[in-house]
């Protein structure tokens, strides 16, 4: 029997058993079989390059947007409007084959757009394109699920299943509990408040089912069976999703209303052009992107050009920012500068822990170049960026 069959016949199982009490630990334990299941189908057959015949596209820019959703919801034709990048749209199923890349210039930040195929129910079992598609989704910073407005509304919860199906869990914060293998020991369980969902019976089941006999648990929140699950299995990637209901142009306005309520929605039409900025503005809050100015010394910030940083990816503090500009910077750097909503007030002294926020201006003070120095502590406040550094030295001496 193939996985595929014993996820089935297990899921069958499920549906069959009543959920109360006395069937809790054995409903976890198939939950767990099902877990693993799921993660076998997911490794790539043996044999086989780990790449395959995946989409494979370069990340490039900020940030990267993957366009999911069933074929002809307008998946291409939303690419080609937001980034002017061709993408073929057409009123037949599957026009697009292929990942297709554009990209969106949007507050002065460079983001990576992916068109894809559309997918169908049973993507995640390797239907279609869909395991293809779903792990360019998992390399992404936001999803974007679009969906017709004009179809059944159980084609988010469909969609939705598949993505969890392989492991991505969308606006979800990773469980708040700890765990950690041990060689030996036994298990230690514990938690910090009280749990309804798991006792410490059934994680016992859960970690016996992993073969796992030795190890800490800490649960610091109400948790449940599945996120214990998520936690053990350790390869969830938690990523933001936005449901972008495209073709409002053609369901009444009562449907356009009752659809923009839904969570984490935005109602759009490519035809007609509707809400596309709205779009790009949420998605721009989703990516939490900060944006961060240089100024030298004595001069103007340079609000041209910012150095984009991420919680997500890099983080945001001044050490981060520094090693965005040049690895040896951080070496060279007495104090920063801080104007903007970090800083306290203006501007903030701060050293390299300092966390930074989108649209702050900051400028790098450097140790004294040389101890030598005649002992007169000539400061040198540099500007940041290797090109601008070097433009600048080249032109004239730094004023002191
Ligand atoms: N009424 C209406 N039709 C739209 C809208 N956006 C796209 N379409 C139409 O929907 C059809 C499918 O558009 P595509 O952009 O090819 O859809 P897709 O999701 O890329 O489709 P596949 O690549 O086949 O998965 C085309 O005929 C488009 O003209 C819209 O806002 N309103
Ligand atoms: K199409
Ligand atoms: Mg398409």
């Amino acid at each position: 029997m193939g996985i595929v069959e014993r996820i089935k016949e297990i899921e069958f199982e499920m549906a069959r058993t009543q959920k109360n009490k006395a069937t809790e630990y054995h409903l976890g334990q198939l939950k767990a079989k099902i877990a693993k299941l799921r993660t076998q189908l997911l490794e790539p057959p043996k044999g086989s390059s780990a790449a395959g015949d995946g989409f494979e596209v370069t990340k490039f820019g900020h940030g990267r947007v993957a366009l999911i959703g069933f074929p002809s919801v307008g998946k291409s034709t939303l690419l080609t409007l937001l980034t002017g990048t061709q993408s073929e749209a057409a009123a037949y199923e599957f026009t697009t084959l292929t990942c297709i890349p554009g990209i969106i210039h949007y507050n002065d930040a460079k983001i990576q757009l992916l068109d894809l195929p559309g997918i169908i129910e049973g993507a995640s079992e390797g239907k279609g394109r869909g395991r293809q598609v779903i792990a360019v989704a998992k390399s992404s910073d936001v999803v974007l699920m679009v969906l017709d407005a004009s179809k059944s509304e159980g084609h988010r919860q469909i969609l939705t299943r598949e993505l969890e199906a392989v492991g991505l869990r969308l606006n979800k914060k990773p469980p708040q509990i700890y765990f950690k293998r041990k060689k030996t020991g036994g298990i230690s369980f514990n938690s910090t408040m009280q749990l309804t969902h798991v006792d410490e019976k059934l994680c016992y089941q859960i970690l016996h089912e992993y073969k796992i006999h030795n190890a800490e648990v800490l649960f610091r929140e109400d948790a449940t069976v599945d996120d214990l699950i998520d936690v053990i299995e350790g390869n969830r990637k938690y990523i933001k999703c936005v449901y972008v209901y495209n073709k409002i142009d053609v369901i009444g306005i009562d449907d356009v209303d009752h659809l923009s309520r839904q969570p984490n929605s935005i109602v759009i039409s490519c035809n007609l052009q509707l809400n596309l900025d709205r779009l790009l503005a949420r998605m721009w809050d989703e990516m939490g992107l900060v944006r961060v100015y240089t100024k030298p010394q004595g001069q103007q910030p340079d609000f041209s050009e910012p150095v984009v940083l991420s919680t997500d990816r890099g983080g945001c503090s001044v050490e981060d920012f520094c090693n965005h500009i040049h690895r040896s910077l951080l070496r060279d750097i007495k104090y920063v500068l801080v104007w903007g909503t970090s800083a306290k007030h203006y501007p903030q002294r701060c050293g390299t822990q300092h966390i930074l926020q989108d649209e702050d201006v900051v400028q790098i003070v450097k140790k004294k170049e040389k101890e030598e120095d005649g002992g007169r502590g000539r400061f040198k406040s540099h500007t940041t960026g290797p090109v601008r550094i070097a433009d600048r030295e080249k032109k004239a001496p730094l004023k002191q």
